[in-house]
């Protein structure tokens, strides 16, 4: 297409480019890790695009029943397999689509690969893994996770399903003993599983109730597929969004199962019935929770870098309102009106937006980062590692999710009306990624047993500074000094969450030192602000813990009822408040990192240096002016500074908003958004996809002619 024949929306696209001040390419290495990665995912990413069942008409899915799009997407999950790719390419290939064709979500196959499989890999004995993994891996076997209940999600320690052992029959007996001990809601037990993994009660042959176990119960006959006798199962129908996912129910009728069932790295039930603690901590069963919060967090950066691709390219092409700054007023009779502003030069579009963009690339670093220490308990199985890990991982998961779903949603409205049409690709996306909220831990859920790790951790500090020994070695945490981990990676950062909450401990009865520069040195400085962020989390934690306490010395309330009556609101914002300086942390030391290691050119490093501020900055914004004015850490003149220099840092932030979403790297069958074109070619591509909408195909409808023309002329309204 010629410049002269190309729509003005794609010609604002390009001009967008060529005035962003660096190489998105350069970032897009830095953010995949290296240069090959690219390449192979790029490579990858042509050939499905080559693929007719996958590469083309995804969009289209909006028009089909949902019985419709469930097939489909259980077609193109075979595609996938048949393709023949190697184990990581077929996982980046089920990964790579979002709501629109989120292969993943086909039937239950997301589960099976991040719930099933995984859960064998940790609770398995090595002998189980030898006789399931490569059933389950080869999908000869199709595994669902069944753990919630009608009647009890959150708390597990109240689930009914049950399973008692039989020594006689060397059998485990499951049964679903009332109706809101049936499970409900686990993916791909509807149609779609032939085993699960089942979480019930376990109780021994001498009557002793021994916990929560996992069981491996198969549902189905594999050969007819049909449910097994003693057990019913079903779809437990429409929902908001996961059209995909047969989210199932089933009730077990006293269905037996071997004992070599019973997933047994960490418990056992013995051929004569005795139950035998095999791990040395029993907390060790977390460790599917946490590969799956890990993999939300990194899901989380994904809904954000789909949802601000598509809301900052639209945005740059969408022209409304007056005209833009210096241009001519066009006002002579025969000149065509002047253009109207791109809707992204607007400052309210701007503070929607691109913090979004900025919230991104955080969570990317910070899912790296959670990644990494995944990924060393997984080495070395160090159970001690794992209270830190758990209350990282829940704080991350919480907090990140819920920023993803409302950013998610901001972009949506961002787009003003076509944001309402599924060729936006953002309803879907977000009805896709919402659940994330609920499901593995209901967030406000998780950010309270993060609090208690937090409340731990100030009294460890207590205690050490009891012991007299705790202040040689804590570093200041106050002042403008510098955060701890900064300077040594996003990883680093999370090796020791705790340490400025032990710190905190010391200095529970004391007044933190007010922070000592000026308004305009706080503005400037990334690494004051962290202080400030850390402070905020600080005096929340104290406050929280200390209201906690007093509840409890006053003989008002048990410890417990005090927690969940008294105290847990104010928990909850101490919790927030640890994830978002962790947030912010993680992403000031990969930008340090990466000056550090010249791991891109000057204007690259600038470009994201700048996003970072505007991060951090957003964080502060958001969430420490208050308790930082009512501790007195910081005067309102500080306040007004940050909030100052958030404004100041939009052009320049603005300027590259297209590049920095461009850098993300994702292709339009990734999008599969109208609004997120590459080219920019908008408005055509509207017209074409509601051409193709089934109300279209004819010009009369039938049932206008059943039921409107009846009545035509005969209302009276
Ligand atoms: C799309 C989707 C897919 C799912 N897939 C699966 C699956 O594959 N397998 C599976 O087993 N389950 C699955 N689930 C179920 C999911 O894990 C649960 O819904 C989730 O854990 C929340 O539990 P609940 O529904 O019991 O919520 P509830 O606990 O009933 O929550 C209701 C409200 O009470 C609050 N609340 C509850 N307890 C506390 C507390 N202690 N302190 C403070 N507030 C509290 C919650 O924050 C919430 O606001 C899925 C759910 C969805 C939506």
């Amino acid at each position: 297409m010629g410049e002269k024949e190309m729509p003005q929306t794609s010609r604002d696209l390009e001009a967008e480019r060529a005035r962003t001040s660096f190489a998105p390419t350069e970032l897009n290495v830095l953010l995949r890790g290296d240069a090959h990665t690219v390449e192979a995912r790029h490579r990858l990413l042509a050939r499905i695009a080559a693929d007719p069942l996958l590469g083309e008409g995804r969009l289209d899915d909006s028009f089909l029943s949902r019985a419709e799009r469930f097939d489909k997407s259980l077609a193109r999950m075979r595609r996938v397999h048949e393709l023949g790719l190697p184990k990581d390419e077929a996982f980046v290939a089920t990964r790579l689509f979002r709501e629109g064709g989120a292969l993943d979500k086909a039937g239950g196959f997301g589960l099976h690969t991040g719930m099933f499989v995984p859960t064998i890999e940790l609770l398995g004995s090595d002998e189980q893994r030898a006789t399931w993994l490569p059933l389950a891996r080869s999908c000869a076997i199709l595994g669902a996770y069944a753990q919630t209940e009608l009647a009890h999600g959150t708390n597990l320690a109240r689930l009914e399903t049950t399973a008692t052992f039989d020594p006689r029959s060397d059998t485990f007996e499951l049964h679903s003993p009332t109706v809101g001990s049936i499970k409900w809601w686990p993916g791909g037990l509807g149609k779609w599983a032939t085993h699960a993994v089942v979480m019930a009660q376990l109780t021994t042959a001498d009557g002793k109730a021994r916990g929560q176990q996992s069981f491996i119960v198969q549902l189905r006959d594999l050969r007819t597929h049909l449910p097994l006798p003693g057990i019913e199962l079903g779809d437990i129908g429409p929902k908001m969004g996961y059209d995909r996912v047969d989210n199932g129910f089933l009730r077990l009728c006293r269905v037996r199962v071997p004992r070599a069932h019973m997933l047994c790295r960490h418990a056992q039930v013995r051929a004569d019935g005795s139950f035998v603690l095999s791990s040395d901590n029993p907390r060790a069963v977390y460790g599917t929770m946490l590969f799956i919060r890990v993999y939300l967090v990194e899901e989380a950066s994904l809904a954000l870098q789909h949802a601000t691709t598509i809301a900052a390219r639209y945005s740059a092409v969408r022209r409304q309102g007056g005209a833009p700054t210096g241009a001519a007023d066009g006002g002579g009779e025969t000149r065509p009106p002047p253009l109207e502003r791109a809707v992204l030069d607007y400052q309210t579009q701007q503070t929607r937006l691109l913090p979004l963009i900025a919230a991104a690339y955080a969570v990317h670093f910070a899912a790296g980062a959670l990644r990494v220490r995944y990924d060393l308990f997984r080495a070395s199985q160090d159970v001690r590692t794992l209270p830190d890990l758990h209350a990282t991982s829940a704080a991350l998961k919480s907090f990140t999710t819920s920023l993803a779903a409302s950013g998610v949603e901001t972009c949506r409205l961002l787009c003003g009306g076509h944001g309402y049409s599924h060729a936006s690709g953002l309803p879907a996306l977000y009805a896709e990624f919402a659940p994330s909220q609920t499901y593995e831990g209901d967030n406000p859920v998780m950010l309270l047993q993060a609090a208690r790790w937090i409340v731990k951790q100030l009294g460890a500090g207590a205690a050490r500074q009891g012991e007299g020994g705790a202040a040689r070695d804590a570093p200041d945490t106050r002042g403008r000094s510098p955060p701890d981990g900064a300077a040594r990676g996003a990883a680093a950062v999370l090796a020791d969450p705790g340490a400025y909450l032990r710190d905190a401990g010391r200095a529970v009865e004391r007044a933190s030192a007010p922070y000592d520069g000026s308004p305009a040195e706080l503005g400037g400085s990334a690494a004051a602000q962290l202080c400030a962020l850390r402070e905020a989390a600080r005096v929340l934690a104290v406050r929280a813990a200390a209201a906690l306490h007093a509840h409890v010395r006053s003989g008002g309330a048990p410890y417990e009822v005090a927690w969940s009556e008294r105290a847990s609101a104010d928990l909850l914002e101490a919790a927030r408040a640890h994830a978002r300086y962790l947030l912010a942390a993680c992403f000031d030391a990969a930008v340090v990192e990466a000056h550090a290691a010249r791991a891109a050119s000057r204007a690259t490093l600038g470009a994201l240096g700048a996003l970072r501020d505007l991060h951090v900055l957003s964080a502060c914004d958001e969430g420490c002016a208050r308790v930082l004015l009512e501790s007195r850490y910081l005067t309102p003149e500080h306040t007004l500074a940050l909030r100052a220099r958030l404004l100041e840092l939009l052009p320049a932030v603005r300027r590259d908003a297209v590049g920095l979403v461009d850098a993300f790297g994702l292709t339009d069958l990734e999008l599969n958004s109208v609004l997120g074109r590459a080219d920019g070619n908008v408005y055509e591509h509207m017209l074409a996809w509601a051409r193709r909408s089934p109300l279209n195909a004819t010009h009369v409808l039938e049932g206008f002619e059943r039921h409107v023309r009846p009545i035509m002329g005969k209302c009276t309204l």
